[in-house]
């Protein structure tokens, strides 16, 4: 058969609302084994690396392949928990927190599932069982705040080719970004404001994203410029001066020139330029993964201190606290305008009416 259907459908049952958020993906283990696979599928996404396929091949399996898994392997060790890989870990837990704020306003009406562009579990297996259970509609949140093709486009991908075997498609909205989503940058700037009540300020604030090929910018994605808004809005919010934070890119592969400047040689020279207390966030990442938690906080530790570095500390990602998953909530429930039950739309048209008033009384 061509093209799938839904299993077990009967005529009157309830039409269901599927909410299903995204990562990038892990490893099934932190082994050479393992991550082998996980790579080799995340390597051949074209989105992800844009070279000419038949060169791309040789390099991929000739040498990264043999190469890459057992060092990575190493690394994820380092991170991994008994509850498995942090990045899996978090977007469960995550998935967990919105399922019960939907529960509270929405009944049984949503159900909330979650999805990795790589490993498991996948986007199509997520999708079968939103399907399966009587979704109608569907609302997909890739937790990349910001835009870039070989993150979200390619979430998109996944999805569209999932799309293209099913016989009855579902109403479907997609969430491309939320880089300047009032609740994101509040978040963010709140998990900075307490990290110094509780710790003090250092000499300088460092904004580290992930990195992306720079000719990825120069054919236009937005990705650069969006990073540099998180970073714009956040430190306005803070009323922090030019001098006292920066923005720098991480986790380049390959040989290529990466976005700059590179947040490895920035440890590395900050040092000499005086900083000798630094504190780093990474608002890019939703939930702490390996990029975060061992690059970040291990490796460019060390870059830090090996350089004259006194002080380093590393500002944890929003992961599963309360204000991230309200804020996401919100961000959803905004994306599902006209999806509501009619107690949820009154709420949404009081709210309108409140905010008209207030700026009516200005
Ligand atoms: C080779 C090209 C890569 C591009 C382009 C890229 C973009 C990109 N990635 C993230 C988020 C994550 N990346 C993670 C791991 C990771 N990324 C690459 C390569 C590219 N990423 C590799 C090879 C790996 C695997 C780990 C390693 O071997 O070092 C992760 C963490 C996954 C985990 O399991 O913890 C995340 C998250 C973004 C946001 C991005 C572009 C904007
Ligand atoms: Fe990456
Ligand atoms: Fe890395």
């Amino acid at each position: 058969m061509k093209y799938k259907s839904q299993t077990g459908f009967t005529h009157n049952q309830a039409d269901k609302i599927g909410v299903l958020i995204t990562n990038l993906g892990t490893p099934q283990a932190p082994t050479k084994q393992a991550v082998k696979p996980y790579l080799k599928q995340f390597l051949s996404d074209t989105r992800v690396v844009e070279l000419p396929k038949a060169i791309w091949w040789f390099i991929l399996n000739g040498i990264i392949l043999n190469t890459r898994p057992k060092r990575s392997a190493a690394a994820y060790k380092t991170v991994w928990s008994d509850e498995g890989s942090p990045l899996l870990v978090h977007t469960k837990n995550q998935a967990k927190g919105l399922a019960t704020r939907f529960a509270e306003t929405w009944g049984d009406k949503v159900i909330v599932d979650y999805a990795m562009r790589y490993g498991q579990p996948s986007i199509d297996s997520a999708i079968d069982s939103l399907l399966n259970a009587g979704a109608r509609k569907i609302v997909v949140l890739p937790l990349y705040p910001q835009y870039c093709a070989s993150t979200t486009g390619s979430t998109f991908d996944a999805i569209a080719n999932d799309f293209l075997k099913r016989r009855w498609l579902p109403d479907f909205r997609f969430i491309s970004q939320y880089v300047d989503n009032p609740g994101y940058i509040k978040c963010i700037a709140d998990t900075i404001k307490a990290h110094w009540d509780k710790h003090g300020r250092a000499d300088k604030l460092l904004f580290s994203y992930h990195g992306i090929p720079k000719k990825y910018l120069l054919k236009g994605d937005p990705y650069h410029c969006q990073c540099y808004k998180t970073t714009r809005l956040v430190t306005d919010l803070l009323g922090l001066g030019p001098d006292e934070y920066m923005t720098s890119f991480q986790s380049r592969v390959g040989i290529d020139e990466w976005l700059k400047p590179y947040t490895d040689d920035t440890m590395k020279a900050l040092p000499s330029q005086g900083v000798k207390s630094l504190q780093v966030i990474c608002p890019g990442f939703s939930s702490d993964c390996l990029e975060t938690i061992e690059e970040i906080g291990e490796e460019n530790r060390e870059y830090f201190e090996e350089n004259g570095g006194e002080r380093y500390e590393y500002i944890a990602s929003l992961n599963s606290d309360d204000a991230h998953l309200d804020m996401l909530f919100e961000l959803l429930q905004n994306n599902m305008q006209g999806w509501q039950p009619q107690h949820v739309e009154d709420e949404f048209e009081q709210r309108g009416l409140r905010a008209k008033q207030l700026g009516a009384e200005r």
